[in-house]
C-alpha cells in the first residue's frame, strides 16, 4: 500500500509528501526494514522519537510522530501517535475485525474464563473462531504466545488479518485497562462489548478507583451503534460500575446477574462438589443449567458467556450445550490429582475480589483445613497486598505466604506488605515458593485442601529479570509423588 493511500485513514492529515510504498508498520525500531512505517511511541520506559533516526537510517520509507524531525525521509506529525498507530495498523490490514464478529471483554477478574466459554460457543455453533487473551492466542486450533492479555495494536490488527485469511468469522478477545488506555484497541470493531467486574487491581497503574473504572468504561462509550451493524454491552447489573457503563453507552444494552433484574439471570444456584447447577432465566425462558464449574463466580462467568453468545445470534439450545460441557480453563480452579486423599487446586486468583471468592467457594465443600498458598506481584498494585493476605487469613484455616513473580522487587518486602493486613493473625511465611507449595502438601491429611494461587497457567517464575521454568501443577504434583517415598 503507498504511504497516501495509507494516510486516508487519518483524514486530518494531508500528505504533501513523496508517495513511497509502505510494506510493514513497525513501533520497535529494531524491527524497521527498507519500506516500513515507523511509528514513535513515548512509552513509559522509552520513547520512539529517539529511534527515528536511526529507524530512518535502516531504509524506514515514512515516520509518524508527535513533533517535527529533520529527517531525509516523509515526516507525518500527528497529536498522538498511540491512536494513529491503532488507526494506521486497522487500514494497513484491510480493516480486519470490520470482516468478523468481535466479542471484547473487560473487567478485573473473570476475562480469560469468560472468553474460553464464548469462544468453545463459537466453536459448537460452527464458526471458525478466533481468541485472544491471556493465556495465548487461537487462531481455530492454531495457538499463538503472547506476552500481554491485550496485545500491542500492531500484532492485534495482524493477528486479525491472519485470522481472517483462515477464514474465522467470530473472534473473543479480552482488553485489559492497560489496553484501552494505551489505546492498543482504538482500531479494533467490537460488536459485542462484555464487562465482568470490578475491583481492586491495577492501582500503581490507574492510582485510583476512579481512574481504573473510567479506563474499563472506554470499551462502552466507544461502542456506538451503526447503521450497518448493531452493538451490544452486555453488562454485569449486579456490579455497581455496570450502571455507570449502562449510562456511557449507545448501543443496546444486555444485562445479566443474579441479586438485580437482568436479562440473563441465574436463580435456585446450588453448589456441588463437582459443579454447579442454577435456573436460567432468558428472554426464552427458564431452563435448567449444570456446570462443571465451580463457584458463585462461575455462575456470573456463564451468565456473560450466554449473553454474549446470544446476542450473537448462536441458538440457546447450542449455548447451554457447550456451556454445560466446559470442563475448565487452565489454571483456573484446576485439580492435581495424583491419587491423595486430600484436594489440591492451582488458581490464578492474583486480585483480593478473586482469593475471596475462590476461597468461599473451597469453604463449601472442605472438610477439615484449608491451606492457602499465596503471593503478590512484584512491580505491581502494592495496595493490594494487605488485601489479599486479609483475605487469605479470614478463609483459609492454614495461610503460606511466599513468593510470586517478585520481577524486580525484593521479595521479603512483598511479604512484609503483604504482612501489614494481617497483624496478630496466625500463618507462615516460606519466601521460596517450591517449598511452600511442598511444605502445605506435606502437610495436608485425609480431607483437607490446598489452593496454589496466584500463578495459575504461568509455566515461569520471573524474579529479577530472569525468567525461571516454574508450573505450579507440575510442582505440587512432584511434591504429592514425595509423599509416597517419604
Ligand atoms: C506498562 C505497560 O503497559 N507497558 C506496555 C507498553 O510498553 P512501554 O510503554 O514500556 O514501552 P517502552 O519500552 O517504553 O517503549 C516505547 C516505544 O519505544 C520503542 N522502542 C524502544 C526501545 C528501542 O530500542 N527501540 C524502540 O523503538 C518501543 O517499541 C515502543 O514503541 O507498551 C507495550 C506494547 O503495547 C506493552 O507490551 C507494555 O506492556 C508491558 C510489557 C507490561 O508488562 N504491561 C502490563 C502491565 C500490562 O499491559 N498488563 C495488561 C494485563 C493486565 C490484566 O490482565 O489484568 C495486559 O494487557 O497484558
Ligand atoms: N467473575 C469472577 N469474579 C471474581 N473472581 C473471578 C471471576 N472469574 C474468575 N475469578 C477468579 O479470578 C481468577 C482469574 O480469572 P480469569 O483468568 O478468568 O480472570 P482475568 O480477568 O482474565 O484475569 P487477568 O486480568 O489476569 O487476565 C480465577 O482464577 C478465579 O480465582
Ligand atoms: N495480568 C496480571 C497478572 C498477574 C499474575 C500474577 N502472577 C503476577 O505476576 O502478579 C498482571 O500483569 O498484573
Ligand atoms: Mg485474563
Amino acid at each position: 500500500m503507498n504511504l497516501h493511500t495509507l494516510l486516508k485513514a487519518l483524514p486530518l492529515v494531508k500528505p504533501d509528501l513523496e508517495n513511497p510504498e509502505i510494506t510493514a508498520i513497525v513501533n520497535d525500531h529494531r524491527k524497521v526494514e527498507p519500506g516500513s512505517m515507523f511509528i514513535c511511541i513515548k512509552g513509559h520506559h522509552a520513547d520512539g522519537h529517539d529511534f527515528a533516526k536511526e529507524a530512518a537510517d535502516m531504509g524506514a520509507a515514512a515516520i509518524i510522530s508527535e513533533r517535527a524531525l529533520p529527517l531525509s525521509v516523509p515526516v507525518i506529525v500527528v497529536n498522538d501517535t498511540k491512536h494513529a498507530m491503532a488507526v494506521l495498523a486497522d487500514a494497513f490490514y484491510g480493516h480486519p475485525t470490520g470482516k468478523l464478529r468481535l466479542v471484547g471483554i473487560t473487567g478485573t477478574n473473570g476475562k480469560t474464563t469468560t472468553s474460553f466459554m464464548i469462544e468453545e460457543i463459537f466453536r459448537e455453533a460452527g464458526f471458525k473462531a478466533g481468541l485472544i487473551g491471556t493465556i495465548s492466542m487461537k487462531i481455530g486450533n492454531r495457538i499463538i504466545e503472547t506476552k500481554n492479555t491485550t496485545p500491542d495494536t500492531i500484532v492485534l490488527q495482524e493477528t486479525f488479518a491472519e485470522m481472517v485469511s483462515e477464514g474465522v468469522d467470530a473472534a473473543v478477545m479480552e482488553v485489559s485497562s492497560h489496553a484501552l488506555v494505551q489505546g492498543r484497541v482504538d482500531g479494533c470493531d467490537f460488536d459485542v462489548a462484555v464487562f465482568t467486574n470490578l475491583s481492586q487491581d491495577h492501582l500503581d497503574y490507574h492510582k485510583t478507583m476512579e481512574e481504573y473504572k473510567k479506563a474499563k468504561g472506554l470499551l462502552f462509550t466507544r461502542l456506538g451503534n451503526t447503521y450497518t451493524k448493531p452493538k451490544f454491552a452486555v453488562i454485569n447489573a449486579d456490579d455497581p460500575a455496570g450502571k455507570q457503563y449502562i449510562a456511557d453507552t449507545s448501543a443496546h444494552v444486555v444485562t445479566y446477574g443474579i441479586d438485580y433484574r437482568a436479562d440473563f439471570m441465574a436463580e435456585n444456584i446450588v453448589m456441588e462438589r463437582n459443579g454447579t447447577s442454577f435456573t436460567l432465566i432468558s428472554p426464552e425462558g427458564k431452563n435448567k443449567v449444570s456446570l462443571k464449574l465451580m463457584g458463585k463466580f462461575s455462575v456470573y462467568n456463564t451468565l456473560a458467556a450466554i449473553a454474549a453468545a446470544y446476542v450473537s445470534n448462536v441458538p440457546l439450545e447450542t449455548i447451554i450445550r457447550t456451556v454445560e460441557s466446559v470442563q475448565g480453563v487452565p489454571g483456573r480452579f484446576e485439580g492435581v490429582d495424583e491419587g491423595q486423599d486430600f484436594s489440591v487446586i492451582v488458581d490464578y486468583a492474583h486480585t483480593p475480589d478473586s482469593l475471596e471468592n475462590v476461597l468461599k467457594t473451597i469453604r463449601e465443600f472442605a472438610g477439615k483445613r484449608i491451606f492457602a498458598v499465596v503471593g503478590c506481584g512484584g512491580d505491581r498494585d502494592r495496595t493490594k497486598r494487605p488485601l489479599m493476605a486479609e483475605a487469605a487469613c479470614k478463609y483459609a484455616t492454614d495461610p503460606i505466604f511466599t513468593s510470586d513473580n517478585p520481577r524486580t522487587e525484593d521479595p521479603i518486602a512483598i511479604l512484609k506488605d503483604m504482612e501489614k493486613g494481617v497483624e496478630g493473625k496466625q500463618y507462615q511465611v516460606i519466601p521460596d515458593r517450591k517449598e511452600a507449595i511442598t511444605a502445605a502438601i506435606h502437610a495436608a491429611r485425609e480431607g483437607d485442601v490446598v489452593l496454589i494461587a496466584g500463578k495459575g497457567h504461568e509455566t515461569y517464575q520471573i524474579i529479577g529479570d530472569k525468567v525461571f521454568d516454574f508450573d505450579d501443577r507440575l510442582v505440587a504434583s512432584n511434591a504429592i509423588k514425595e509423599l509416597r517415598t517419604c
